[in-house]
């Protein structure tokens, strides 16, 4: 597929997404909805691929949903559309994903990056669910997300009075998991990415399933569930392999197998 909102470019095993749509600022119109879902479908199926960033420009990861696009709409339209049900797709992504955010990740801008396994931020970054200013709340997850990530009494205050949070503010309300200077940011996440990619695919899809079920389990069930992923590794050639190069004191050749 030829993406005209997003560029994306394979980088040894790690995938770069990068939003491509300066003029409206990364703005999340459906054809971007439509692009990303393409991205991601065809990064999980790919086995030479074991990590995902996705980036916007420095001036911004992506100022939200396109505000032009959803005026007009009506009730019936949202409703019977299901609009932004779609964005849910990009979080069934099996294997790991960063967003590496500079500039402003606003609204459903914010919404998306924090679908990615983990945020790592600029120090130019600025995060908000502005919504509330334009007659909406946030619909891409915001209000739960964002209460998941930082708690509720911060997350009440900016979804209800619009405010925005910058880089320093989100890596110490938990946000993001770190903040490095604007112009290092592509070469800070790509080493991450390239980490990860590193790890025995399999752990890495499995881990992400185990951390993922504390949003859905309680904790005795979220154990329970951890115990028997962790038990299930133990078929896989890879665990032979990590714990053999662990003892032979050598790097694990990892297959994902
Ligand atoms: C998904 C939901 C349900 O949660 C809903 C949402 O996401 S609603 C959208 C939430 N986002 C916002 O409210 C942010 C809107 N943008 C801004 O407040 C500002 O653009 C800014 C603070 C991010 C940057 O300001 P500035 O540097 O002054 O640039 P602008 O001149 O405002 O913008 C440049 C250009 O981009 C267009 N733009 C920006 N954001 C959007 C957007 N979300 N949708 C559509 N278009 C957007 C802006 O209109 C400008 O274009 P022109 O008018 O010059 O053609």
């Amino acid at each position: 597929m030829t993406y005209e909102t997003i560029k994306v470019e394979q980088k040894g095993a790690v995938t770069l997404v990068t939003f491509d749509r300066p003029k409206a600022l990364n703005a999340l119109a459906n054809a971007v909805l439509e692009e990303l879902t393409d991205a991601f479908r065809a990064y999980d199926a790919d086995d030479s691929q074991r990590c995902l960033v996705l980036t916007g420009s420095e001036k911004a990861f992506a100022a939200g949903a396109d505000i032009k696009e959803m005026a007009p709409q009506s009730f019936g339209d949202m409703y019977g559309t299901n609009y932004f049900a779609g964005w849910e797709n990009i979080t069934r992504t099996r294997k790991p994903w960063i967003a590496a955010v500079a500039g402003y990740a606003l609204g459903g801008g914010c919404e998306v990056a924090m679908m990615a396994d983990t945020l790592i931020a600029a120090d130019t970054a600025v995060f908000g669910q502005p919504e509330i200013k334009l007659g909406v709340i946030p619909g891409m997850g915001g209000s739960q997300r964002l209460t998941q990530a930082i708690g509720k009494a911060k997350a009440m205050e900016m979804i209800l009075t619009g405010r925005n949070m910058k880089a320093d503010e989100a890596l110490t309300s938990g946000l993001v998991c770190k903040v490095v200077p604007a112009e290092e940011l592509l070469t800070e996440a790509m080493k991450m990415a390239e980490t990860i990619a590193e790890m025995p695919p399999l752990a890495a899809i499995a881990a992400k399933e185990a951390v993922n079920a504390s949003y859905e389990m309680t904790l005795a069930q979220g154990i329970n569930f951890e115990r028997r992923v962790f038990h299930g590794l133990f078929g896989t050639d890879d665990q032979k392999e990590g714990m053999a190069a662990f003892s032979e004191k050598r790097k694990g050749d990892f297959k994902g197998r």
